[in-house]
């Protein structure tokens, strides 16, 4: 990777993204470690970015490349690179993956998530408020990027669509192949900030990678030959942009499902979660029940109608694959994994 060398040049860690809320959780034994960003995650090895340039990471015997996101930061040994222990997560993307108990990981340590989507059919506000849900559930600034401006034939308005999907949302629509869409991002792109990207396959991912890492070496993300020879997408990788930020790309998600993002859907549908306290019966449906505070808001048109729908289908989705454990006395409980 051409783009991982230039942390050489730049030589403090603090570009990398280290911050005190990693710096304090250094004990004293373990201050002559070295901390390394995790930039590629493969099947079998890991490998990250240190103050001075790249490492191979040595796993530690039985761990599972599985557990490490891209993103993440380890304390390793300064001579042998083993790794020895990986630190608290600020943020963690993750997605549930359909008849999997644990979800995958997507990216760590991520400040904002571009939502990709392009000003075409692709646009569908439904899929957008998933991936709303799972930035919102990680602690990472969602900005909804649309893409293809220069390819727009009707006059339908993306970017008032777009805004209208979660308060306060930034909006930026730009030409994923023009050097104008770097600047247009640069605002979330300084100094030691990440960046992930998430969106379906197509809408410019990887074309945004290239226009701010200011490189032509991607295609199709980080391959890996496999067993059989076969080239495979296994793994999402760290880019360096000029002037400092960090970006890292997600492979395309045809179905993004929703399940253990209960906090990220609240802040998505915060209109709806403001006026529940409101209704009626606390545990409102805002379905059939009387005195129920939204669907008055939705007659009065304070409130669209299709949000609520929308709303209703994602909260189902979200009970029904969110895991559910027995508490001590045989009352259900919702399991929430351990979100460091
Ligand atoms: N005209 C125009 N073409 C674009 C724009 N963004 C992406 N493209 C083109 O759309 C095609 C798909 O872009 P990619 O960047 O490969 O899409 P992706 O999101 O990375 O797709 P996956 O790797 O499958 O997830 C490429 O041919 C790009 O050149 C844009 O803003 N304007
Ligand atoms: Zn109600």
């Amino acid at each position: 990777m051409t783009d991982l060398g230039q942390i050489t040049v730049l030589g403090q860690i603090t570009v990398l993204g280290w911050t005190d809320f990693f710096a304090d959780q250094v004990t004293a034994d373990e201050a002559h470690l070295i901390p390394c960003r995790i930039a590629q995650v493969h099947r079998a090895r890991l490998s990250g970015l240190s103050s001075a340039g790249p490492v191979r990471l040595n796993l530690p015997v039985h761990a599972n490349t599985g557990e490490y996101a891209v993103g993440d930061w380890v304390l390793a040994e300064p001579e042998t690179h083993d790794l020895r222990r990986r630190l608290d997560r600020r943020t963690l993307l993750q997605r549930p993956v359909e008849g999997q108990f644990l979800p995958q990981l997507a990216a760590a340590n991520v400040d904002t998530l571009f939502i990709v989507t392009s000003c075409n059919a692709d646009f569908n506000p439904a899929r957008l408020e998933r991936y709303l849900a799972m930035a919102n559930e990680a602690g990472t600034t969602p900005v909804m990027v649309l893409t293809k401006a220069d390819t727009v034939t009707d006059d339908r308005d993306y970017a008032g669509e777009a805004a209208a999907l979660q308060r306060d949302l930034a909006i930026v629509t730009v030409n994923a192949r023009s050097p104008d869409a770097a600047a247009a991002l640069m605002p979330w792109c300084q100094a030691g900030q990440t960046v992930a990207l998430a969106g379906s396959s197509g809408v410019g991912k990887s074309t945004l990678v290239n226009t701010l890492s200011g490189a032509e070496q991607l295609t199709g993300g980080v391959r890996e030959q496999d067993t059989k020879g076969r080239h495979t997408t296994t793994a999402r990788s760290l880019h360096a942009i000029p002037g400092g930020g960090w970006i890292i790309d997600t492979p395309g998600i045809r179905n993004l499902h929703v399940g253990n993002f209960a906090a990220g859907l609240d802040t998505l549908f915060a209109e709806i979660t403001e006026l529940a306290p409101l209704c009626k019966f606390s545990n409102c449906s805002h379905d059939h029940e009387p005195g129920c505070a939204v669907r008055a808001a939705v007659a009065t048109g304070n409130l669209d109608a299709d949000r609520l729908v929308r709303w209703r289908k994602l909260s189902e989705e979200n009970v029904s694959n969110t895991p559910v454990q027995t508490g001590p006395r045989g009352n259900r409980t919702t399991q929430r994994p351990n979100r460091r």
